[in-house]
């Protein structure tokens, strides 16, 4: 079976991404990405392409070569799904806020919206796609859903979880460790969708990276892989407190056992905590998956991951206030990033709201400074927490243009996110425009002690007990 039309519903941080590229390697493949969000479709559609909805470098030069080409943007759902052969579903799949499952579960109503939507379109077979991430065994409710709403239509369901990472989607795409195609090899209909769907990838993807399972195996692998990243950071993480102790320093640490090839060098950087909105949603949803099956055990085991990862978040707050002398009432904090991570302007779950969020309960007064992230979104993600009104917020929270504004006059840098500027600035300068004694709180373990503390600087860094 040739493919030469691909609907996607959901326009977001994977959905666009990972269709652009498809769209730049395949230009005989017509893609067309969907979603309910107007504003969203329009900044995709901008005639700027720097002004797309999510930032990720590279991105706007494929975007800017197949847009309009065989890549559009478009809101009209049914139209795309009827005319497609293939349907991505990459909406959000958040954790549930209400109901059973509440705190941990997976809401999979966005996921049940498409299928019936899907279902009630399609005139011809269709092969459908999970590109969200989603629990295992999700695909026999979406199969439930299209066999019995549809129209004699025949659907084949497929499990193509997404592995790129922010910041580095672009080139994650463009070479991927693997791709991972769950489906049905028992019948020569469910052989022909896997086939196809490979199809697509070979065009740059060297095949014996493309790996095919079952569904089942492929939708937990993908839980299984966050749940292996986010272990990885919560441990580094847990030791980074006993360096802090002993005179170790996690760095240290983290080159000597990352050296033994069985270990491996990657995921082992100390930090203020993993953000994102994946890890802490994924491992919830694992975490009440194994409950569900009653594997109590396993389900703490998981659980371990996020709670040595709010300690991490909660304790770097404390430390501040402590060393602070115990009071940050009134006093101006800098925070150097707000983006859960480097090179995105994706702020979901970022360590950085949980933080601010804890000194504000301390009143203290905030300036944010983040080379991509604009302040209405700081102001939601506050909001969000419903900690306090939305005036208060605004009163204790500023949020500056300029780096060296956002530091001035104020008791303490807190570095939040990892950006590469921020090992590059002026810190006489810095200290020059602070009250003292000038403190920094390095999350991030990137600037130079030796330079901070020759300038003047009281350093504090994670995972470091010099
Ligand atoms: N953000 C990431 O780096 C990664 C995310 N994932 C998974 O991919 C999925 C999507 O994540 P993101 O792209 O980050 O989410 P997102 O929130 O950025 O995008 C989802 C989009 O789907 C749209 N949508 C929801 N329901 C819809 C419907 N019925 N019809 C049309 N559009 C609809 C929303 O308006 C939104 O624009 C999630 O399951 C996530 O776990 C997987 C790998 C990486
Ligand atoms: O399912 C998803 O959403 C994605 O989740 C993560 O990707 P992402 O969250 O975009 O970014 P990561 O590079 O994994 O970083 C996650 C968080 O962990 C933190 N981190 C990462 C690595 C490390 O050594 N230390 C550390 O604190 C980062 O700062 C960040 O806050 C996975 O790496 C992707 O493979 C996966 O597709």
């Amino acid at each position: 079976m040739s493919i030469t039309k691909i609907c996607c519903i959901g326009a977001g941080y994977v959905g666009g991404p990972t269709m652009s590229v498809i769209a730049q390697k395949c230009p005989h493949i017509q893609v067309t990405v969907v979603d309910l969000n107007e504003a969203r479709i329009a900044a995709w559609n901008n005639p700027d392409v720097n002004k797309i909805p999510v930032y990720e470098p590279g991105l706007a030069d494929v975007v800017a070569e197949a847009r309009g080409r065989n890549l559009f943007f478009s809101m009209d759902a049914d139209k795309a799904i009827d005319a497609a052969e293939m349907i991505f579903i990459s909406v959000n799949t958040p954790t549930k806020t209400y109901g059973a499952g509440k705190g941990q579960a997976a809401d999979l109503r966005y996921i049940e919206l498409c299928a019936r939507q899907i279902a009630r379109v399609a005139k011809q077979d269709k092969i459908v796609i999970e590109k969200s991430t989603l629990p295992v065994r999700t695909a026999s409710s979406i199969k439930s859903i299209l066999d019995h709403v549809g129209n004699g239509v025949q659907f084949q369901i497929l499990s193509n979880p997404e592995f790129l990472a922010e910041g580095t989607a672009v080139a994650d795409l463009h070479q991927p460790d693997r791709i991972l195609i769950g489906g049905d090899n028992t019948t020569t209909e469910g052989r022909a969708a896997l086939e196809a769907l490979v199809e697509i990838y070979a065009h740059w993807v060297p095949r014996e990276r493309i790996l095919t399972t079952n569904v089942w195996s492929s939708e937990l692998s993908k839980l299984t892989a966050n749940a292996f990243l986010a272990q990885r950071v919560s441990s580094i993480n847990a030791l980074s407190e006993l360096c802090e102790q002993t005179g170790a320093n996690i760095n240290e640490i983290s080159r000597a056992i990352g050296t033994d090839s069985r270990i491996g060098p990657k995921f082992l950087k100390a930090s203020v905590g993993f953000g994102g909105s994946c890890f802490q949603k994924d491992i919830l949803n694992l975490v009440y998956i194994a409950r569900s099956y009653g594997l109590h055990e396993v389900a703490h085991y998981w659980e371990q991951v996020i709670i040595m990862n709010d300690h991490q978040k909660s304790r770097f707050a404390k430390k501040i206030v402590r060393t602070l002398y115990n009071t940050v009432s009134g006093k101006k904090i800098a925070f150097l990033g707000w983006a859960f991570k480097k090179d995105t302007n994706d702020t979901r779950e970022s360590a950085a709201i949980y933080v601010a969020d804890e000194l504000l309960a301390e009143q203290a007064v905030i300036t944010v400074y983040d080379p991509r992230v604009p302040a209405g979104q700081v102001y939601a993600d506050l909001d969000y927490l419903k900690s306090r009104a939305a005036d208060e917020n605004r009163d204790l929270v500023k949020v500056a243009a300029d780096p060296y504004e956002a530091m001035k006059e104020a008791h303490a840098v807190a570095i939040l996110t990892e950006w590469d500027e921020f090992r590059t600035y002026n810190w006489q300068h810095v200290y020059d425009v602070m009250l003292k004694p000038a403190f920094v709180f390095d999350g991030r373990g990137i600037v130079n002690r030796e330079a901070l503390e020759q300038i003047g600087f009281h350093l504090y860094r994670i995972g470091s007990g010099e």
